[in-house]
């Protein structure tokens, strides 16, 4: 195995001191991978069955879920996360975590979500607890009222499928471009042998392989890698690192010709949020700078989605 420049977290326990850990990972590579998620491994192995399922139909099937403006559905090729760059070469499908389409398996993506949904929050949880949130502000639940389930949002659920192709030059070839994230944060299961994700790491300032991590025992499904997106960036004036990352095979997995499966949960708060600093003890002593927005005025989640949504696709709103 790969060495692994992030550290693994375990989240069961909900504590001051996992808290500390939590901030401090997210505060350094941006990156982290967490254990005690909560998804057994059968389950996880599951939920890439219905991903490979969906991906191995016929184009034209699959094209019926053809993506348009609403940031949900099918497409094939036509991304381009690096402004400038050819198409990477890839499929997705974008699913409203709310709404699920009428695809097979549809019952167990939506017991997934439920259980991202709570993952995520206890996260922010962690979050609002090492960032010191003022308890007259909410404390450990300020961001609770800030992601209700009913609000409309940009929370996406993700399948991605980057076909194995021996032909490409691997030290050439991105599978997709180079961006940093746009919600909050974003939970991504990978399978082992099937890796490719790395990260420009703040630390290095270097391009970073993230490695596959074992689970510690069979039953639990692997560590599931966690980063901060750029509202989260906004709300902490830059001091959790929205992490600039791509996928690029590396020569063992080109070699093969394997597949990349990925299954991701993009973790947005409801649309009418304000990015905004926080009222955290730890920004404040930092001093109360506006972070990654350089925008006179405080955007909305959904004015940012928005912007980001236009650079990525050349879609007008
Ligand atoms: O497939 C991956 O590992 C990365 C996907 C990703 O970064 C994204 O969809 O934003
Ligand atoms: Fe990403």
């Amino acid at each position: 195995m790969s060495s692994n420049p992030l550290e693994v977290i375990d989240v069961s326990l909900e504590d001051a001191a996992t808290a500390s850990q939590l901030v401090q990972a997210a505060s350094s590579q941006g990156f982290l991978f967490v254990k005690g998620h909560g998804f057994n491994a059968e389950e996880v192995a599951a939920l890439f069955d219905v991903s490979k399922q969906f991906f191995a139909q016929e184009r034209e099937q699959k094209d019926k879920l053809a993506m348009d403006k609403s940031n949900f559905g099918y497409q094939y090729g036509v991304e381009s996360l690096a402004s400038n760059a050819t198409p990477d070469p890839k499929e997705t499908l974008n699913m409203d975590p709310l709404n699920i389409p009428d695809i097979e398996g549809k019952h167990k993506l939506e017991s997934a979500v439920t259980k991202l949904q709570d993952l995520a929050m206890t996260i922010h949880r962690a979050f609002a607890v090492g960032l010191e949130i003022d308890e007259s502000a909410g404390g450990a639940a300020y961001f609770d009222s800030k992601y209700a389930k009913d609000k409309p949002s940009g929370s996406v659920f993700r399948f991605l499928h980057y076909p194995g192709q021996q032909s490409l030059n691997p030290s050439e070839q991105i599978r997709a471009g180079a961006h940093t994230d746009y919600g909050s944060i974003t939970l991504l299961f990978q399978q082992k042998n099937q890796e490719g994700l790395e990260i420009y790491s703040p630390v290095s300032k270097k391009w970073q392989a993230v490695p596959f991590i074992d689970a510690d025992n069979d039953d639990e499904a692997p560590p599931i890698i966690v980063n901060v997106g750029d509202q989260l960036s906004y709300w902490t004036a830059g001091y959790l690192r929205s992490t600039i990352h791509r996928v690029k095979f590396p020569e063992s997995v080109q070699r093969t010709g394997q597949d990349r499966y990925s299954i991701v949960y993009f973790c947005h708060p409801d649309d009418d949020t304000l990015l905004e600093p926080i009222p955290s003890r730890v920004i404040e002593a930092r001093g109360n700078t506006r972070g990654a927005n350089s925008a006179k005025e405080t955007l909305t989640a959904k004015q940012h989605l928005l912007n980001r949504l236009s650079a990525t696709y050349g879609w007008q709103y």
